[in-house]
């Protein structure tokens, strides 16, 4: 019973399952391909959430500008293939990927970087699509909505949307610069009370948060995660987070459990046969997630909407899911 929610070890392995040849024969470029299509998906469905996105007059552009995150892992490529698929569709898409610009720049060249040919080759999909490579440093860190916009230097809060493709399943241990005092500064921004705030999506994981214990100080707490194939322990953690914090007096810990419960949560990549189910039967409850997939069949290719995060806790404890 219960293995719903998958720990970091098990997703590696799922993962490598799926990229062997003559077992599932998935290459990682078809994965990262539907897995950042799936995610460009959910974020034009979110905003019909997000004012403002209804009609793209030319002053409503602003509110159209998507910044991606992208970490040095397969998590960023995912960032990378929905920033291109989003940029087609006419947002105005940043990118901030620090790796690529070391690679770019030449310093990672030598054959360092097991997978730089996959990812030049999205940086120039990303630039033909339209995208913009934002260079180190120009990202304004601060999270403070005053001021003029500096479309040479934008502020975090200058963008409609955050993406973060930092990290997903591989995080382990305290982040490291660049990454960390881009985690901190994002996760102010659920902490911003204004109406039309920046909305953060999370890819796969809400960064910072340790895949199997969930989050840590350094956590984003986004308003939406599109977790892929199954959705990690991290987000089991959260919900029981959000259960112990809601029943808490203090009012940060209410805020906080308010966060949680109100992350909108979603599932893309299918790439669950009843082969991987069979295979992984002792360690995960794939089929859960394969039937969570079929029962919508036509309606969403690419992803399943899982209601929210706070609502996911109520069916697991009714059922007894993970418990240990
Ligand atoms: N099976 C699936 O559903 C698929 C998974 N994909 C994506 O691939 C991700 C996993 O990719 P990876 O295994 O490359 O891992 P990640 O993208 O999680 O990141 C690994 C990278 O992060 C670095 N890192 C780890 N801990 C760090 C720390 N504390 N501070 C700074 N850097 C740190 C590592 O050195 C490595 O470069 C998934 O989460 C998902 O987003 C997709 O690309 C393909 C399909």
């Amino acid at each position: 019973m219960g293995k719903k929610y998958v720990d970091a070890e098990t997703a590696a392995a799922i993962d490598v399952a799926l990229m062997r040849f003559t077992e599932h024969g998935w290459l990682l470029e078809q994965l990262m391909e539907l897995a950042g299509l799936a995610v460009a998906d959910v974020l034009d469905a979110e905003m019909l959430f997000i004012k403002g996105k209804e009609d793209a007059e030319e002053e409503e552009r602003p509110r159209r500008r998507i910044l991606f995150l992208c970490g040095p892992g397969n998590n960023g490529g995912d960032g990378l293939v929905a920033a291109k698929h989003l940029s087609l569709r006419g947002f105005d898409v940043d990118i901030w990927h620090p790796k690529l610009n070391i690679a770019l720049g030449g310093a990672l060249s030598g054959g360092c970087w097991k997978n730089e040919k996959l990812f030049t080759g999205l940086y120039y999909s990303c630039k033909a699509a339209g995208c913009r490579f934002l260079r180190d440093g120009q990202l304004d860190l601060l999270v403070d909505g005053d001021g003029e916009p500096d479309f040479e230097k934008p502020k975090l809060l200058e963008y409609r949307v955050v993406v973060d493709a930092l990290f997903g399943f591989s995080f382990k241990g305290e982040p490291r610069e660049p990454y960390k005092q881009v985690l901190i500064a994002v996760s102010r921004i659920r902490m911003v009370k204004t109406k039309d705030r920046t909305t953060v999506l999370s890819v796969d994981i809400p960064s910072g948060d340790d895949v199997n214990e969930g989050p840590t100080q350094y956590s984003i707490h986004p308003d939406a995660l599109v977790s892929l194939t199954a959705p990690k322990k991290c987000v089991l953690q959260r919900a029981r987070l959000f259960l112990k914090a809601h029943d808490a007096a203090s009012s940060d810990l209410s805020h906080l459990a308010e966060i949680i419960s109100s992350c909108r949560h979603y599932l893309g990549g299918r790439f669950i046969s009843a082969k991987l189910v069979e295979q992984f039967k002792e360690r995960a409850d794939l089929k859960h997630w394969k039937d969570t997939f079929d029962q919508v069949k036509m309606r969403s290719p690419q992803y399943v909407d899982l209601g929210r995060v706070g609502d996911i806790v109520a069916d697991d404890l009714d059922d007894g899911g993970n418990k240990e």
